[in-house]
């Protein structure tokens, strides 16, 4: 699915977060948006899955223009996504039974999905049962199990610890290459970002404009990336985090952090 922004602006209530922003983002594409916190990121995703309306310009989605939610636009986010009185089988199932199918079938294909995902075994676990990791795994399989052609994804690893994120983010990975939606990823980890991304959005505070777009398309990309170092080095600097080399992996994990002191200076 493509998905075109034309000079999309957003306030709420004469508090500008977003400005003119326009792209497109092609089938198949996956980008990620990265800014300060509160620069109005989600926002964007929630335009994008058609629960906000923009102040101006359009969304549009294969031409049409977007005024509300569709499971095609499925969004994912960080943490308790799942519904914690349903087993993982059903919050899986759930996705389907909500669009009338029936429950028989819904059950089979969570279970195969749940297999995707290294699940197999905990189909009838409820959420509280299992680890962080396993959560957001069954929550990768009910955002896949629909099929969407857009997958617009909030910051889902970011509750997880640096080590089962990446994980987390080979198994997205898989599941893009297979499934092939088009996917606009938030997050406040540099280096998913670039693990994932075919290109990478910077944003500058609010209200949201594009200081600078990087394209990380045919690299075929492992965690260590190393070659990114100078790209990092130079994403880390458009948010005002100055990283010396060999201090990266300290910047990249203190990024939360600066973003949201810049939020709380500039309230
Ligand atoms: N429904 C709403 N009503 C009023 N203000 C809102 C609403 N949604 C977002 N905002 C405001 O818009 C601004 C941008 O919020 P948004 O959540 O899009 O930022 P973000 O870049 O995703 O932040 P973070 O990285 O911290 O998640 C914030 O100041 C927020 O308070």
């Amino acid at each position: 699915m493509k998905l075109s922004f034309k000079n999309i602006e957003k306030q709420f209530s004469g508090l500008q977060v977003i400005k003119e922003f326009s792209r497109d983002i092609d089938d198949g594409e996956l980008v990620a948006l990265v800014g300060p916190s509160g620069c109005g990121k989600s926002t964007l995703l929630h335009i994008a899955a058609g629960l906000e309306q923009p102040s101006a310009g359009q969304l549009l989605a294969d031409g049409q223009e977007v005024r509300s939610a569709h499971p095609e636009r499925t969004l994912m986010f960080q943490e308790n996504a799942l519904y914690p009185w349903l087993t993982l089988a059903e919050n899986v199932a759930l996705a389907l039974e909500f669009q009338k199918q029936d429950k028989k079938e819904a059950r089979k294909q969570a279970v195969a999905w749940l297999e995707k995902v290294n699940l197999k075994g905990f189909e009838d676990y409820f959420p509280h049962q299992v680890s962080g990791g396993m959560r957001q795994r069954a929550a990768l399989a009910r955002a896949f199990i629909s099929h969407p052609k857009a997958l617009l994804l909030d910051e889902p690893f970011g509750a997880l610890d640096a080590l089962t994120r990446m994980t987390l983010q080979d198994a997205l990975r898989q599941l893009i290459r297979e499934a092939g939606p088009t996917v606009l990823l938030v997050t406040h980890d540099v280096d998913e970002a670039l693990f994932l991304a075919d290109r990478i959005l910077v944003f500058s505070a609010r209200p949201a404009t594009v200081l600078k777009e990087f394209n990380l398309a045919h690299h075929e990309k492992t965690h260590d990336l190393s070659e990114f170092a100078p790209m990092r080095r130079e994403i880390l600097g458009l948010l005002g985090i100055h990283a010396e080399s060999g201090d990266d992996a300290h910047a990249v994990g203190s990024l939360r952090t600066a973003a949201r002191e810049q939020e709380v200076l500039a309230a």
